[in-house]
């Protein structure tokens, strides 16, 4: 017998703060309810009966007042095998309770659904006309650090399992479906997606999507860069190096800039008074406030950020606006054989909706991307921050060290910028109070976000500020 709901909310009070996708750690979750439950098992031929249960489930999670939706996936087994054991939420009445994404048995009516349209009310599957959807594959999770679940079925797909539920359309959908019928190759194909009705409105909860085997993310092929770069002669200059990144950097600042113009043409340019500039500064002071109460140590760099949040303030000229992708960064792009490809178009995940759909100016995308370089510069320092105070030749080698970081982020930050402006995009050095702006609005983001998600990176930002501030 399946236990009541009760007892399944109960043990999600324990389990929700250990899943790497739950936005609300290190708040107390006060009440967890199940909102929504719809049985989504439809045993394909030839299974047996009685076998794993499938429920979607959408439950509201109350921490400090607030209320947030989380979408999961609940398996019901009368044995659990060993393969699924550390999955478990809970055992009740001969019954086992657990995340179904690690299932494929499971988690197959997901591509079922999608390739038949189906309706389960509330929710329905959506094919993108002219797809066709191959159903026998099996799904993995995705190892990637991520804000929401994916599953990769076969070598081919990979579903997006959207974590926290808004009611609208995901902006990452919303730009993918535009992205798709304005024929750019820099997204990767979409195949189709599932929503739910909640309440009067609509909302997205999975999108699917051509898996990109062959493809390395652009962090990966940055921080490999950096490595080389570090364990090169130090009389070597980066160009020399092995392994530079300079070209990629170019391709990519040009492929975003393709991306912008799409999404331009798609959604529309707005061109805003220089009113517009003044709140968008006002409201970067308010997040700086709110980030030095979290984090003290930002406090000493709060009086030159605000001097360059005052210089934008006073530009005197309208800016153009329009829809971006709004959590740029070297984790969000693919370097495949046809080029740059660009993921996640949900925006940063602590804005609230109508923040991550508000148009914008697409430097802050760029500054986005000049940040992640500058992340990939120095996260590596991390192992070198002790010798500083160390020995005389080990603080030699952390200023060298730290020399080449600076090296590498500049030449990258430059190419990148080249790229930006040849693709069209406004040239990066025609608006330096605009970007200096939003990259320190970046910078102070990702303190606050690594002070609440990875306390251990929290070094990174913090190393960047001095140079940001000069
Ligand atoms: N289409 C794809 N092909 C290959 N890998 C992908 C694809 N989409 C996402 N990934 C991998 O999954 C990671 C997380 O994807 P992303 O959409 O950014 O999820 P989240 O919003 O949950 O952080 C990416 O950094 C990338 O490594
Ligand atoms: O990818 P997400 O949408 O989950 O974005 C969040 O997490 C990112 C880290 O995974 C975080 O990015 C920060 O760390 C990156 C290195 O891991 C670095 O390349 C980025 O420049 C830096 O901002 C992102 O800010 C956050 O919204």
């Amino acid at each position: 017998m399946r236990p009541p709901d009760r007892s399944i909310e109960q043990a999600l009070i324990g389990w929700l703060p250990r899943q790497r996708w739950f936005a609300g750690k290190g708040r107390p979750i006060t009440g967890v309810r199940i909102v929504t439950g719809t049985e989504l098992t439809a045993p394909a031929a030839g299974s047996a009966a009685g076998g794993p249960g499938l429920r979607h489930t959408l439950v509201e999670v109350s921490q400090d007042g607030d209320r947030d939706i989380y979408q999961l996936l609940l398996g019901f087994r009368d044995h659990l095998p060993d393969r699924l054991r550390y999955a478990e939420i809970l055992a009740s009445d001969g019954t086992h309770v657990y995340d179904a994404v690690h299932d494929p048995e499971l988690t197959a009516v997901l591509l079922r659904n999608i390739a038949a349209q189906a309706e389960v009310h509330p929710l329905s599957f959506h094919r993108v006309p002219g797809a066709t959807i191959e159903t026998e594959l099996t799904s993995l999770v995705s190892s990637a650090e991520q804000s929401n679940t994916s599953l990769v079925f076969g070598e081919t797909y990979i579903y997006k399992m959207f974590r926290r539920i808004t009611p609208g359309v995901n902006p990452d959908l919303e730009l993918n479906l535009a992205l798709t019928r304005a024929g750019s190759v820099h997204i990767p194909r979409l195949h189709g997606w599932a929503e739910m009705r909640l309440g009067d409105d609509v909302a997205t909860v999975g999108m699917l999507s051509e898996f990109l085997r062959t493809a390395t993310d652009g962090w990966q092929l940055a921080t490999t860069s950096v490595r080389d770069l570090y364990a090169s002669d130090p009389l070597v200059p980066a160009e020399q190096a092995g392994g530079d990144f300079a070209g990629e950097a170019e391709r990519l600042g040009t492929a975003t800039a393709q991306v912008h113009r799409d999404l331009a043409e798609a959604f529309g340019v707005r061109r805003v008074p220089p009113q517009a500039l003044r709140e968008t500064a006002a409201r970067m002071v308010e997040h700086l406030d709110a980030a030095c109460a979290d984090v003290p140590e930002l406090a000493e760099y709060a009086e030159a950020i605000k001097a360059a949040y005052r210089e934008l303030a006073e530009l005197q000229r309208p800016v153009s606006v329009q829809r971006i992708h709004g959590d740029y960064h070297l984790g969000q792009v693919l370097r495949t054989e046809r080029g740059w490809v660009l993921l996640d178009f949900e925006g940063e995940p602590a804005r609230t909706p109508a923040e991550r759909q508000a148009p914008a100016h697409p430097l802050r995308d760029v500054a986005g991307m000049l940040r992640s370089f500058e992340y990939a510069a120095r996260f590596l320092l991390a192992g070198h921050r002790e010798p500083v105070s160390g020995p005389r030749e080990d603080s030699g080698q952390a200023m060298l060290l730290e020399g080449r970081a600076r090296e590498w982020a500049d030449r990258n930050r430059t190419a990148f910028c080249r790229g930006y402006a040849l693709g069209g995009g406004p040239d990066p050095d025609a608006h330096r109070v605009l970007l200096r702006a939003f990259e320190l609005d970046k910078a102070v983001y990702e303190v606050r976000y690594e002070a609440r998600n990875r306390p251990s990176w929290l070094h990174v930002p913090l190393g960047t500020l001095p140079h940001l501030t000069r």
